[in-house]
């Protein structure tokens, strides 16, 4: 189906202001004219409709929405007790207003088991003459049965008549797998896929088909999710054509679903389609709530439209459902514009009284915000753009006359736009303001951070990068360096980024250049990768890559530093691909002994060479009958008794001749072989060659020396390397 196929078949396109041909076939300036407009007539209408009115503000006198409401009846593990209040508290909010809201819960409380509300419910709605859906006459049904109840299910059956049952969500045609092992992916694992940015459409169909064809797409909360992911992936035409299918399956959507869907299409810059999804809440019977207009706010405001996402704030408050944080987004996005007068009108209406000479500032705005220390860096960093010093260091004077303490962004936004205006003085002065509350004082950095958390809500904030400093100085700055320079989602710009760290900056021990083509040539789709010495997750997010682009696969990283490990996690979800690689803190052989790294089809052993021979026998029980064992280092900085092993086990060899990774002077070994058939599989030898161990012991003792200290690392393998390239010959490899 092409794209615009998939768009047709989603509910917003058939709205009342359904977007065919008017808007759609139209120019992309006149579309957005027509739809600006029609957003225009409804907003009127929304703020004149007294019915919409009433809804929201029921919400908001209860604080609790009805997907609040309608997630404690799907849930499974609430009790009867919570289920019924929260039907009671539907009821109390005024939730329970039509066929569609009646039936949403119904269905609801039959995802959560509870047969006696949604019987009660059923019932209430024939009381009071409404009809249930078809899904709610099915799920009432279900419940029944499932509960024990045939008569109760006999009465739901008669009462729905002639009219055919439908399932709990349509079963779709699914296209066959290619392999078995495909379907053992996790919900979670395949829905993390649609985040990859980069991912081709062919691999998101196939994902599609896997989570449905695994039984994973049965229910709201498991499209929510896939649609939460899209957003993060900007795959703004799979959330929209989940949402269609959603409705095609009969599968109830909620507030949150389109509010999700709202914030993918934001994302992904699509404003006016996020416009169009909000329109079309209210014809299905969903009420927008705050997060609704939050979402719409901040796509308007990804696309510069700071005038339309202020008109949403409007709509909000109105409605009765805005409160501080709907104020900084419409704030942020006058900022972001470029609009700092209208910036600094808001920080003024922020706690303020409304006034004739201030409409704006409106009775909610009085209860709701406070001029606080987010209004100000909003106000600090809308002036900084503008090149308004003067106003900035305005602006912290006041916040200092009202106690507000700023923080580190607030001063650096002020200490920029001093640096921008050549005033050095100030500029220092804040500095040293800075340094004397010991907060970070690199101007540039936490605008960076700033920056990053504004544009990308979904990496999450840095590491407690002070705390792990002293225990890995190289790995914090590698990590900082990341966060200012790669792409976050973009794991081939992260993987970039680290091989720049170490052109410029320091070595770093990573299988980057010839062992990483090499890692790359040697993996196979769907491999489960176990990986003994993860570090800050180089070679974990090269394999995770490479598997993305044969089909799909697994790694698990074993890394025995904490310090190392917190970096790796870090720089693995910056990267976007936590949900495809697992980090394990803690010695490779004890995570082997727990038997939780599951069955291995690639093992990877990058830790400590003079070990690696105790390691792969440990995993030997966990290899896969095809298994490759990849080692790296064998020659540089050597692991002689692993030679030993393989050889005397009977593994088939082969030996990579290679460079270690940015230095030309050394030699390495990268060996991939094979085990033997399970049933060949021997025990530990119990002899090694003495020159062999003694060997192992040089190794270890250099190793260890070389974190202290400088050392000749290529005189070392003069002495190394005719005993290992005596080995290699005897064996003919
Ligand atoms: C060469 S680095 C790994 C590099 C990484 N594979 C890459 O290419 O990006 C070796 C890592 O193994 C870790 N390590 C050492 N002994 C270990 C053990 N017994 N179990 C797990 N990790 C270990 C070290 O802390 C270090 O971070």
């Amino acid at each position: 189906m092409t794209w615009s196929g998939v768009l047709w078949r989603c509910p917003v396109f058939d709205s009342k202001w359904g977007c065919r041909p008017a808007a759609f076939g139209a120019s992309r300036t006149r579309q957005s004219e027509i739809l600006q407009r029609r957003w225009r007539l409804h907003v009127a209408m929304a703020a004149a409709s007294p019915a919409l009115l009433a809804l929201a503000r029921r919400s908001s006198a209860t604080g609790t929405s009805q997907a609040d409401f309608l997630k404690v009846l799907r849930r499974k593990r609430a009790s009867l007790e919570e289920a019924e209040s929260a039907a009671e508290g539907l009821r109390a909010g005024g939730y329970l207003s039509g066929v569609r809201s009646y039936s949403s819960a119904i269905v609801a409380s039959s995802r959560g088991r509870k047969w006696q509300v949604a019987m009660q419910l059923f019932d209430e709605m024939l009381e009071i003459g409404l009809r249930p859906t078809a899904s709610a006459f099915s799920a009432a049904r279900e419940a029944c049965e499932e509960g024990g109840h045939a008569a109760l299910a006999l009465r739901v059956r008669e009462v729905q008549g002639d009219e055919a049952p439908v399932p709990k969500a349509k079963k779709l045609e699914v296209v066959p797998m290619q392999t078995a092992t495909q379907v053992l992916y996790s919900k979670g694992a395949l829905c993390t896929r649609f985040r990859e940015k980069d991912a081709p459409q062919t691999r998101l169909s196939e994902t599609a088909e896997l989570l449905r064809s695994g039984g994973h797409l049965e229910e709201t909360l498991s499209y929510t999710t896939a649609l939460r992911n899209c957003e993060h992936g900007h795959h703004w035409p799979w959330a929209l054509s989940l949402l269609g299918e959603m409705r095609d399956r009969s599968v109830e959507q909620d507030v949150v679903t389109y509010n999700v869907a709202i914030a993918a299409c934001g994302r992904a810059q699509q404003w006016e389609r996020s416009l169009v999804l909000l329109e079309s809440m209210p014809s299905i019977d969903i009420s927008p709530d705050f997060e609704t207009y939050q979402a719409a706010s901040l796509a308007c405001s990804r696309n510069g439209e700071w005038e339309q996402a202020l008109a949403f704030l409007a709509v909000a408050q109105a409605l009765q459902v805005a409160n501080a944080e709907s104020w900084h987004i419409g704030m942020m996005a006058c900022a972001s514009a470029g609009a700092w007068e209208a910036t600094l009108e808001m920080l003024e209406c922020a706690g303020s009284e409304s006034s004739p000479s201030r409409p704006q500032c409106s009775a909610t705005n009085r209860r709701e915000v406070s001029r606080d220390l987010m209004c100000y860096g909003v106000a600090l960093y809308a002036c900084m753009e503008a090149g308004r010093w003067p106003l900035c260091l305005a602006l912290l004077e006041r916040m200092r006359s009202e106690e507000v303490e700023a923080d580190a962004v607030a001063l650096a936004c002020a200490a920029q736009a001093c640096r921008d205006g050549r005033n050095t003085d100030t500029t220092n002065e804040i500095i040293s303001e800075m340094r004397l509350k010991k907060m970070n004082s690199n101007v540039a950095e936490v605008l960076s951070e700033a920056t990053l958390s504004v544009d990308f809500p979904e990496v999450r904030s840095p590491v407690p990068l002070g705390a792990l400093r002293p225990m890995a100085p190289k790995e914090v700055s590698l990590y900082k360096w990341i966060r200012q320079r790669a792409t976050p989602g973009d794991v081939a710009s992260v993987i970039q980024v680290i091989e720049e760290f170490a052109e410029e900056r320091s070595w770093l021990k990573i299988q980057g250049e010839q062992k990483k083509e090499l890692l790359e040539a040697s993996l196979r789709p769907e491999d489960r990768v176990v990986e003994f010495g993860c570090y800050v997750g180089y070679s974990s997010m090269v394999m995770a890559k490479k598997l993305r682009e044969l089909g799909g696969g697994s790694v698990t990283t074993c890394e025995v530093d904490a310090a190392n490990a917190y970096v790796a996690r870090g720089v693995l979800q910056f990267a976007g691909v936590e949900g495809e690689v697992q980090v394990r803190v803690g010695c490779a052989c004890d995570w082997v002994a727990t038997g939780q790294l599951g069955t291995i089809d690639f093992l990877l052993l990058d830790h400590r060479g003079t070990i690696y021979h105790e390691d792969l026998h440990a995993a030997e029980p966990s290899l896969s009958e095809h298994a490759l064992v990849f080692a790296d280092n064998v020659l540089y900085p050597g692991a002689p008794l692993f030679l030993n092993y393989i050889d005397v086990q009977g593994y088939e060899i082969e030996i990579h001749e290679l460079k270690e990774f940015k230095r030309p002077d050394l030699d390495d070994w990268v060996v991939i072989c094979r085990p033997p058939p399970v049933a060949e599989r021997k025990d530990m030898p119990q002899s090694t060659p003495a020159e062999l161990r003694r060997l192992s012991a040089e190794v270890d003792a250099i190793s260890w020396r070389s974190q202290e200290q400088m050392v000749d690392w290529v005189a070392f393998q003069t002495r190394l390397k005719p005993v290992f390239y005596a080995w290699k010959e005897e064996r003919g490899l």
